[in-house]
Order: C-alpha cells, then structure tokens, then sequence
C-alpha cells in the first residue's frame, strides 16, 4: 500500500451534508474514573492448581513456590514490601485500597516510576512505558495465576536441571548457576510432543538481532524439556498457556479466545492461503484460539465485511492475510457506517495484518515487517494505536477517503495512475515507471496549504522513536472485547470526530494555523508511516510532509541522484515538515492524488487531515 503503487477503484465513504464538525479528542481523565470494574464477563472463577498428583521423590516433586500477594515473588516487579502491581485495579477507589490504573499509568508516564504514599513500586520495564502501562493492565484486570510460579527438576538436552518459572523469567540452573533462560515475555505457548506426554516443547520467538527494526523481526524457537513424569510436564504446560493468557490480558485457558481471520487468495502471489495454514494456524491452535475464516470471493469483499462486522461476535481481533489493499478496504467499508457503529468497533477489535501482498508497506510501517512479528503480536496481544489519515476532494466533499500509509501528489499519483498498465511486469514496475516519470516528468504546479506543529518537533527516525507519544498506551488498553461491550459502552470513548468527516476543515483550524507557498513540484507527499517518510511513526498524531520542489534541470537531476541513494533529503529543494493537515490545490485538473496506491482524481483541491489513534493495531513497536 505505498503511496507508489497500482492504482485501484478509489473507496468511498459518502456523508450527509449535515454532519457536525468536532474534533476527535482523547477520554478526559475526570471522567475515566467513573469507568466501573473491570472483569471479563465470561470468565469463570478459578482457583489456583497447586497440586499434580503425588510425587515421587524430592527430585519429581513440583513445587509452588512462596506466595506474595497472590502473586507469586516476581522478581523485578518490587522494590517495596508493601505495594505490588497487583494492587492496581480499575474499579472505583471506594475501600481506599486499590489504586487506580490511570493514576498509576500517568504515574509511569511522568516519573517511569509508581509512588504510593511516598512509597515506591518499580515498574517491570521502566524504559518502556508502553509495555509499562501494558503489564499494569494485566495486573489490574486478574491476579497472576499462582501456577506461573513454579520450580522442578527437569531434563534438558539429556542433562538434568532445576527449572524455575517466574511472571517474568523462565531459567534452568545446575546449583545456582544460571545456564540458560528465555524472557517469559517471548514465550508464546508449550505442548507436549511425545505420546507419553512428558516432553513439553517451549514455543518462544525471539528478538532479531540488532535494534530497531531488525529487532521486530523474531524468529520462532522451541526449546524440549522432558519432565520426570507426565503430572509434571502438564503442570508445566498449564503454568505457560496461563502465564501467556494473564500476559495478554484475555481470560484464562478455561475460556477460548476468539479470533477472526480474513484471507484474501487473490492477494501477491497467491500464496496467502498457503501462508494461513502453514505458518499462521498453527501457531493460533497453539494458542486455543477458536478462529473464524473467510476467504475473499469477489474484488471489493473485504468492504462488505468492514460494512457488516458486528464486535456483538466476541472477537479479540480481525486478522488480514492479505496484501495491503485488503485491511485498507475493511477500513474503509468499516468507517462508511455511523460514527457510532465504527467506533465501537475500532474500540474492541484491533487489526492486524499477516503481509501476503505484493508491496507490503503496512507491516514494515506499523512495526509488523514479518510473519513471526505479526503472529507474535496478535498471540501476545500487544497493542499500540494507529493513526489514519482523511481525505477529500473538494469537488466532491461529501466522499471521505481512508489511508493508512500516507498520500501522494505529483510524480506519486502519475505513477499510481500508470501502473495498472503495466501490472504484467509484476513489481518492477514501479522502478520502471520511476525512471519514466524522471525521464519524461508531467507538469505540477500549484499552492500547498498546511498546518505545521509549533514548534516542529526533532525528527527522529521511526525505529529509534520509543517512548514518544506513549502516554495514550493506557487508552489503547481499555476497551477489551473480554469485558463484554456493556463495559466498553460506558466508557466515554464515544465522541464525534471533526477530522474523519471534514477533513482540513477551517473551522478547526483558523487563518493563523495554515502556511502557503505556491509553486512548481516533482512530488507532494503527506505521509504517516515509514518506509516511506523516514521520519514518520504511525501514532505521533501528525503526518510528515515532503516536497520535493522542481528547479533547473541541474537541481532536478541532483535530487533524482540523492533519492537512488535515499539521500534526497539533503537536497535544498526538499522539505520535511510536520503537520496536521493540509490541503494541495494543482493547476492541472487532470492530475490526481495516489491514495494508498489507489487514485483519487482531480481537479480537487484534495484536502486531507490526520487523525491520531484512530484504529489499533497489534503491534510491539
Ligand atoms: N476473490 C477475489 N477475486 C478477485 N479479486 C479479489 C478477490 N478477493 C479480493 N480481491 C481484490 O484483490 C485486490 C488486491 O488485494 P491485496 O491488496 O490484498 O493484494 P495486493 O494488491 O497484491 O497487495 P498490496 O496491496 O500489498 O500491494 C483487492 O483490490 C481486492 O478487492
């Protein structure tokens, strides 16, 4: 779905004319401290297993070990004696002795610490507010079960060690010496894999090598532990399965988690089906998941069902195994029912994308670049928002246009125009009709209008972006379909959206906010995810935009010349600013907007608008 991509029947959304014009705006945090308790609405009580039959011996025995809190003693969750994570919850403060999960969130946000009565609690991963905020709901929704805390003797590798199980670590010692460990929050499953059902395969993905985005690219890993009996390595199993449900804040394994998954077989080169059952189903059945498959039937399926989705179904999450197009056009058909209908949705019913298509810049732009990453995400739940950007052409407003990745104007949508064309040449034919369009350029004149942050902020390249932005992390979390809907009802999600019906509309932004300048360009884009914008990370709350301005032929072949080496910014014709909205009004009426690969045409003028965390997305970065 890059901005240079086929080009597809534009989407459309159609408005009443009458609709107000009000802005999307976050919960106020008075107002979430009315939000009732939370408890998953299914999930039944259940008690804590401390008991697997009679061992042996001292060396088959299980053992629980020493309970704190209900907690077990994970290791780096206190500093204090006192408090513990566990003593957050979401209800009311009315006994006094609960805490509540926004304070302590905002806690984390502002000091990467909790302080209760100058006491303090030190959070799991104090560098990581999001993942901060994401065990902090975890903890408030249920108690760690007390089997995640276990310790055994085992054998690995035919050499024989102590085992031991924590919320956050899971390690194998000969004496005390540690000799191997796996952070717990890698692991997502365990079976037994032999038919005496003593060895327990581990299934974990861990980390890529390197930082950034080599380290969003896991790698699935199973380590074998055989169990001295059968008991035990059951034992073992529950205790994972558990510890991976509690991590993911959904109900315990007595419950199924339901998921729904879309396959489009048209999709790239038709390998999405072969990809579902081979490298996505089997790690789903590894996690009980009860999942619902359609496959596309028809060019345009995946709008019906964005239509028709219904979150009264339970699903934790919609899952694409598709290319680029097909989320973009659930999106869309999701987002042309009443505000009302799709906000519940995007509330209770993150995204996720497992990449099958032929460009795949969604994933590499929400931090999904692989298969594992993806499955990763959706197993462990890891949430994050995305933001999306509207658009209008202003001959005919009352049609609102969805992206995910960003827009392009200019040589972008010359390119996006002409690609159908030429589709017999697979991708390559977007290198081709690069140099085409250098070669043998179109004309684009005309004003671009925009609104800029004041102050522009340091640019920083999406992969070193961490916990900029994070503080929304605790609105992404509520919500969870496992509360039941009445819970996400009474939240005080549900507020008009100004930017999705009108976008860069000058009621909401005044004279004052808007920058102008007039010229001649070889492209416009206004993006929000990389690869493409560089700098652009797609939960900031803004879009980036580029312009690429056309001086003499001299400037012009320099800029060419920087962006095969991806150094165009350097270039004195460029800009890179950050903004909210824009407008681009062009000269040549012919000329027309690429939309996510899909073309809007003129004359315009197109306006467009972020709006900030409008969908979410499972994502880890
Ligand atoms: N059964 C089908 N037959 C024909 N077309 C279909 C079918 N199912 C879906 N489509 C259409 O396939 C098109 C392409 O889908 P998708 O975007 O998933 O793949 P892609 O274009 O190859 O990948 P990317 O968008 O990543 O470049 C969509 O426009 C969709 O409407």
């Amino acid at each position: 779905m890059s901005i240079l991509k086929s080009s597809r029947a534009p989407l459309l959304h159609r408005l009443s004319e009458d609709e107000s014009d009000s802005v999307l705006r976050r919960p106020e945090l008075e107002n979430d401290l009315e939000i009732g308790t939370t408890v998953y609405t299914r999930m039944p009580s259940v008690k804590p297993s401390v008991s697997f039959g009679t061992p042996k011996s001292d060396s088959d025995s299980l053992r629980v070990s020493s309970v704190d809190n209900g907690l077990g003693t994970p290791k780096s969750d206190l500093s204090s004696s006192r408090y513990s994570l566990s003593q957050f919850s979401n209800s009311r403060l009315s006994n006094g002795s609960r805490v509540s999960v926004r304070e302590a969130a905002k806690s984390i946000i502002s000091q990467r610490k909790i302080t209760i009565n100058d006491e303090e609690v030190r959070v799991p991963h104090p560098n990581d507010i999001r993942e901060s905020i994401r065990m902090l709901h975890a903890h408030s929704r249920r108690d760690l079960p007390q089997e995640c805390d276990m310790e055994t003797q085992v054998t690995i590798k035919r050499k024989n060690y102590t085992l031991k199980m924590t919320r956050d670590t899971f390690e194998w010692f000969t004496g005390s010496k540690i000799v191997g460990a796996i952070d717990t929050d890698d692991i997502v499953g365990a079976i037994a894999v032999d038919s005496k059902k003593t060895l327990i395969r581990v299934h974990y993905f861990r980390k890529g090598k390197g930082r950034g985005a080599k380290a969003l690219k896991r790698r699935p890993t199973t380590l074998d532990i055989e169990a001295s009996n059968q008991n035990i390595a059951m034992a073992w199993i529950k205790a994972i399965q558990e510890l991976v449900r509690w991590q993911a804040r959904v109900p315990p394994t007595t419950q199924q988690r339901k998921i729904r998954v879309v396959v489009n077989p048209h999709s790239g080169a038709r390998r999405a089906p072969h990809i579902w059952e081979n490298e996505v189903k089997p790690y789903f059945d590894l996690a009980g998941f009860d999942y619902h498959i359609d496959y596309t039937t028809y060019s345009g399926h995946a709008v019906d069902m964005g239509k028709d989705y219904s979150p009264e179904e339970g699903y934790e999450a919609i899952v694409f195994v598709s290319g680029d197009g097909t989320i973009c056009e659930y999106m869309n058909g999701l987002l042309s029912r009443p505000e009302d209908e799709w906000k519940e949705v995007v509330a209770t019913t993150p995204i996720s994308l497992i990449s099958a298509g032929t460009q795949n810049a969604f994933g590499a732009g929400v931090g999904i670049p692989t298969t594992a990453a993806a499955v990763y995400c959706i197993i462990k739940r890891k949430l994050r928002p995305l933001d999306v950007v509207t658009v209008v052409a202003q001959h005919e407003p009352q049609i609102v246009h969805y992206s995910c990745c960003g827009l392009g104007w200019g040589a972008a949508a010359d390119i996006a125009e002409e690609s159908e064309k030429y589709r017999w040449m697979g991708t390559k034919r977007y290198g081709f009709l690069k140099i085409k369009r250098a070669l043998f350029p179109r004309r684009h004149t005309g004003r671009i209008k925009y609104v800029p942050l004041r102050p522009q902020p340091q640019l920083q390249k999406y992969d070193d972006i961490k916990n900029i932005g994070a503080d929304d992390q605790y609105d992404v979390e509520e919500d969870n379909i496992y509360d039941g809907l009445e819970v996400v009802r009474s939240h005080s999600i549900f507020r008009p959206a100004g930017a999705v019906r009108s976008p860069a509309s000058t009621r909401r932004y005044g004279e004052d906010a808007w920058e102008t300048e007039n010229g001649n360009y070889i492209v416009v884009g206004a993006l929000n995810s990389a690869p493409d914008g560089v700098y652009c990370h797609p939960s900031d709350g803004c879009l980036d935009l580029m312009i690429a301005r056309k001086g003499n032929l001299f400037q012009t072949m320099h800029i060419v010349w920087l962006y095969l080496w991806g150094r165009e910014l350097e270039s004195k014709n460029m800009s890179y600013i950050k903004i909210k909205a824009a407008i681009i009004e062009q000269d040549q009426p012919d000329g027309c907007l690429n939309i996510d690969g899909e073309v809007l045409r003129g004359p315009g003028p197109f306006r467009m608008e972020v709006v900030p965390s409008l969908f979410k997305v499972l994502s880890e970065k």
